[in-house]
This record gives C-alpha cells, structure tokens and sequence, in this order.
C-alpha cells in the first residue's frame, strides 16, 4: 500500500495528464478535406486514428457531444451517467406488447452524445462473439467478413491485461484499447463460476475457440478505469496536424449532387452557426445505430414512400431504417440472500472508503464495469446445437449475466430510472424488500428473429427519430427468454449460492398477478412488463451485396447508388452477432479503415 501523500501527488498527476491529454477542439474549418467522419463512437474513433496514419489525408471528426469527464471514467457508475448530459435520451415508441410497466410503455434507448460515444455510457463489457456469426455474414454474401478475416481486426485493437490471456493466439497486446479485468469482485462471481460448474459448464474465455461456458466479465477499462473509444483511439493522436476534431458539432445533412449521386460535403451546427465543408474523397457516416439511418434518411437516402411522406426529395431508394436488431433481456429477477455482499447503492455511496479505494488506488467496487461481474454463454432447448453435425452446434442462444446488484438495491433510484420502470410498479414489487441484499441474473436472447425500425419523425435534423423495437413480434423471442429466465433461476438453485440462502424474490408483477407464480405465461407477461436490454441495437443501415434488396451499404461498407459515402458503425451489421456490441463496432472501424485505404491507394 502506497502512502497517503504518494497516492495524491500522482492523483493529481493523473488527473493533469488527463486534461493534458483531452483532443483539440477545432472552430476554425478547411473549406475542404480529405474525409470528414461524422460521429467520435466506437466505430469513428477508430476511423479517424487510422486514416490520420496517412500523413497526405486530412481528416475533419465531427461530433455531436462535448468531452467526458471523471465520472464517466467511474466504472460502477454507468448506470447514473446516463443522466448527466451525455445521452441522445432516446425512447421507443409506446406498445402494448413491451415495456409496458416503464413510463409510457417506452423503453428507454440511451446512446453517447459524446466524445467517445456510446463507449462512455455503456457498461464496458468486452466479447466479440462466435466463428458463426462472422460465418454466417459471410455466407450472406458480404465477402472477406467470415470469422479468419475479421478476427485480424479484433486482435489489431487489444491490448490485452489479463495475465492468463497475453499469450493466447485470441489476444493481442500493444493496440491502443485496453482490456481488462475489474480489480475487485464481490464473493457473488466465484459463486457464479462454480454454479456454472456445476450445471457442467467449463469456466473458459468467451473469444477463445468455444464461446459457451461461463467466465468474468472482461471490460474495456484501464486500470480500475472506463477506457473509452475517444480515450482509446483519440487522445494518443490529439497532436497529428492532418487531424481536425469539432465537439460540440451537430450534422444536419451529408449534401449530396442529385445529379450525380455523389456526396461532395457536409453540413453542420456548432457554436449556433451552419457551416458547409466538402470532401475530396469521402463522408464516412459513424454517428451510430439510429443517427446514421437518420442521417441517411434527411440527406435523401432512404426509403421512398417513407421520404416522400416527410417531404424529402429521394436521391435513392433504400431500405434505410430497417433490420434493428437487439439483444431483449429481463432485468427485473432479484434473488435474496442472507449475507451483506452485495452492492446496494446506499451502502456505496455512503462508504468513504470505496470511494478513497477508487481514488487512492484505482480499486474497490467502484471498479465493477456497471456492476457486470460475470457471463454466461449457453444453449437453450430451442436452439438446434447439441452434436458437432447440428446447425447450431456451440453457437449459443442465451446469455445470462450476473451482477452483485439489483432492483432491490437501487435505493436512490438510478437503475429503475434508466430503466424507465414506473415508481408505482418499483414499489409494489420491490418496495417490501429496497435497501435488502440480492444479486441478478439477467437472461438475454442473443439471436433474436424479431426486426424493429428507424423513421424519421420530420424532416426536421434535430426532431429526434422514431424508433419501433418490435420486440417479441416473432414469439420465439418470448420463448427464449422464458427459458432463459427458468435457466436463470436454476443456477440460483445451485449449492453454489445455496451457500447464500438465495431466494427469488417472488411478489408478483401487477397485470401477472392471476398467472400461476414460475409458470411459463407467467414469465411472458413478466417479460412483456419490465422489458429490457443490453442496448445492442444495430443493423438500421443493412450490409449486403446488390442482389440484397435489403442491403443500404456494401460489403465495402459504400452506400449502395451513392459515390463517397460511406457507413462505419454498428449499424452496418446485418445479423446481430453473439456478442455484446462495442467490440464488434471496433473491429468494423478497423476493418473499413484498410479497406478505404486500399481503395484509395489503387485509384491513386
Ligand atoms: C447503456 C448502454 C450499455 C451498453 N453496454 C455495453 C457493453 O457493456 N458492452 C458492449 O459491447 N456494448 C455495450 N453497449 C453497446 C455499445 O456501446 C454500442 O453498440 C457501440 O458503442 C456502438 O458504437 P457506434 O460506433 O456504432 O456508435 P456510437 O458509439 O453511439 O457513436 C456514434 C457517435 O456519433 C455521434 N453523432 C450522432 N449523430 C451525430 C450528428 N448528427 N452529428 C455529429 N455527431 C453525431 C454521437 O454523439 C456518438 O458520439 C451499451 C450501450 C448502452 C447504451
């Protein structure tokens, strides 16, 4: 243990290399570039970094968000930066057939506006998914996205910290994103991991040759802290002169000749004013799952009648806005216990020493990536995989994660609140037992068939976007998760966290009240109350090749009729993979990187 004084002089040195280390904030702009990127996420950040490699290209990144701050950088408390003005606050529209216990029977759909994106709200949770998903795009006609060709991009990023992994041939070390392990874990995840043993399950490494099994969550933090894609990607390159960055700037339109189908610039706000900057190679659109199709959309690309209705003029006819795709959870199974281990929000905040354990030692629980400590990879009885012959075959269906908190703990409100949850349901079921020690399982379907939608609300740049989940419109969706729920609470029967007394917290759901309590339409009407997700939503702007109707972008990520314009984000997904989403985001800017360089060193 350091002293007291060590620890905060190099605070304080951390703390002023951080503000030394923040990018520039460009107000003064070329009239023209080489590529504007729209969008510092995941995908942009990556973009921008590597096309600034060229040193003959500039680069201009536009982005909608200011900075992040110390409190982002804060693991445990993703759930509350949502709150703090780095959120597009996005909501779906009202349905009656999910999310009807949260308010306006809107499920809430938080996304980054910030540098760094939706990699500085989400939970940091780091997997890349399965050979088949990869396997199955490329089978999809997207030549050079099979599992052999995309992993190069995986481990190109990495720069792997957790000792057992630096030499595994699905690890890399020296890229610029840092994965690691929380330094810190409740007595809650070796319960976890002996559970899944017991149910026969190995404790293995998600991204390594078979993805079933059970494992601690790796995160993208760097040491005890959110590494982010803008702190990953951007900072290290702030001084490169071929790099501009704007923050705090909001684009309107990709401008586009009608006549020629060719994007030549775009247009955007900052500090109050419209400007135009054109481009001498390329737009890159990276602004993310539903402003991309957004973008798309108001710049005349996008689908006719849809256009036509809002009073756009078509340049082309695209299916824009379709294949959403997400991972749907249910967030809301409690299972009590009788030991004081668990992380309940009064307890943390209250607790002088995790914070000073944070600050002094970049340690404690404030560590936990979103309070994620472990995953869980597994087929359910609906997924056609269990001899090396099947389809299927190690290619999970469920994922379950676990976490030392729950709706019980949330006694200040921060995760209902994200959740959307109204305080009349929260107190009815949970209200008995607030402030009572428990931990999660959270079942998640991770190949769902339901497919949602972006419209545009107007043609109006800053009316946000209709958004429609659809989820359980195909009912297998509904069956998954009520397997995975019953998956779920048979893990929490195990001797594993019987040493806990684990119960699950059983009052009834209003609205479920008549169903028998465990049964399968019970869980469904559960499900279709407190609907959750992981926020995986991708795929609004299809890749495909041309004999895909439903394709907007092309295996090279181009749009489909349109010259110089490209998507870039986790958007251009056309099957959402087995996997948590920023590290495939990643790979994908990775990935169009060499493929835009190419492109352009063989024109030139
Ligand atoms: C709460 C939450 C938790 C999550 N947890 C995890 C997790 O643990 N692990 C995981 O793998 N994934 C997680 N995800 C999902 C993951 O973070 C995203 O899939 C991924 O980061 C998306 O990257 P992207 O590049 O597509 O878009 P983004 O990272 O969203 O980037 C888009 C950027 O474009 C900017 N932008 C948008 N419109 C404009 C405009 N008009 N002008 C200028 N800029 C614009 C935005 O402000 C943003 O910075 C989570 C998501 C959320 C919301």
């Amino acid at each position: 243990q350091q002293s007291l004084l060590d620890s905060l002089l190099g605070l304080i040195r951390s703390g002023l290399q951080n503000s030394e280390g923040v990018t520039y904030d460009t107000n003064v702009f070329n009239a023209e570039y080489d590529f504007v990127v729209v969008g510092a996420g995941s995908g942009g950040s990556v973009v921008a970094n590597r096309l600034t490699e060229v040193p003959g290209w500039s680069v201009l990144l536009l982005e909608a968000g200011g900075e992040e701050n110390f409190v982002t950088d804060i693991p445990l408390m993703a759930s509350y930066v949502q709150f703090l003005g780095f959120n597009w606050g996005y909501r779906t529209e009202p349905d009656e057939n999910y999310c009807r216990g949260m308010e306006g029977k809107r499920c809430r759909w938080p996304r980054g506006k910030v540098m760094g994106g939706t990699s500085v709200i989400n939970y940091m949770v780091y997997t890349r998914g399965n050979r088949r998903d990869y396997d199955l795009w490329e089978a999809l006609g997207n030549k050079g996205w099979g599992y052999d060709s995309v992993l190069p991009y995986f481990l190109k990023s990495e720069d792997v910290g957790i000792p057992e992994l630096i030499n595994s041939p699905y690890h890399s070390t020296g890229g610029y994103l840092n994965v690691q392990e929380a330094p810190w874990r409740t007595p809650i995840v070796p319960a976890f991991l002996e559970a899944g043993k017991e149910k026969g399950y190995e404790v293995r490494d998600p991204s390594s040759e078979s993805q079933i099994g059970f494992s601690y969550v790796q995160a993208t933090i760097r040491n005890g802290t959110r590494c982010s894609a803008s702190k990953a990607f951007l900072r290290p390159i702030r001084n490169r002169p071929n790099l501009h960055i704007a923050k705090q700037a909001r684009v309107t339109k990709v401008l586009i000749n009608p006549k020629t189908n060719q994007a030549f610039g775009v247009q955007f706000v900052k500090n109050r004013r419209t400007h135009v900057v054109r481009v001498r190679k390329e737009v890159i659109l990276s602004a993310g799952v539903f402003n991309s199709a957004q973008l798309l959309m108001l710049s005349g690309v996008g689908p006719r009648e849809h256009l036509e209705e809002v009073g756009i003029p078509v340049i082309k006819d695209l299916k824009v806005g379709y294949n959403l795709q997400d991972h749907v959870s249910m967030a809301a199974l409690a299972f009590l216990i009788n030991d004081s281990v668990s992380l309940i929000e009064g307890r943390l905040v209250f607790n002088v020493n995790y914070g000073l354990d944070y600050l002094l030692n970049r340690n404690g629980p404030l560590t936990i990536p979103g309070g994620a400590e472990g995953i869980a990879f597994i087929q359910t009885k609906y997924s056609n995989g269990s001899r090396p012959e099947d389809p299927d075959y190690e290619w999970p269906d469920l994922e379950i994660v676990c976490a030392p908190g729950t709706l019980t703990g949330d006694t200040a409100g921060s995760l209902r609140r994200g959740l959307g949850i109204t305080e009349k349901l929260y107190q009815q079921v949970f209200g008995p037992v607030a402030g009572k020690d428990a931990f999660a399982l959270v079942p998640i379907i991770l190949r769902p068939r339901s497919r949602g939608r972006v419209k545009l609300r107007s043609k109006d740049p800053f009316h946000s976007p209709l958004l429609f989940a659809n989820y359980f419109d195909d009912k297998h969706d509904l069956h998954v998760l009520v397997e995975g729920v019953k998956h779920a609470i048979a893990l929490s029967q195990t001797k594993a966290f019987q040493k806990f007394d684990s119960k699950l917290h059983n009052i009834p759901f209003p609205g479920c009240e008549h169903m028998d309590f465990g049964s399968d339409a019970y869980w469904e009407c559960a499900a279709r109350l407190v609907t959750t997700t992981l926020q995986h939503q991708v795929g609004t702007c299809k890749m495909g090749p041309d004999s895909d109707p439903d394709a907007v972008v092309d295996p090279e990520l181009r749009v489909r009729g349109i010259e110089g314009l490209r998507v870039v984000d986790a958007s251009i997904m056309p099957v959402i993979p087995t996997s948590h989403t920023m590290g495939p985001a990643y790979m994908i800017g990775e990935k169009a990187s060499d493929m835009i360089k190419l492109a352009w060193r063989k024109s030139t």
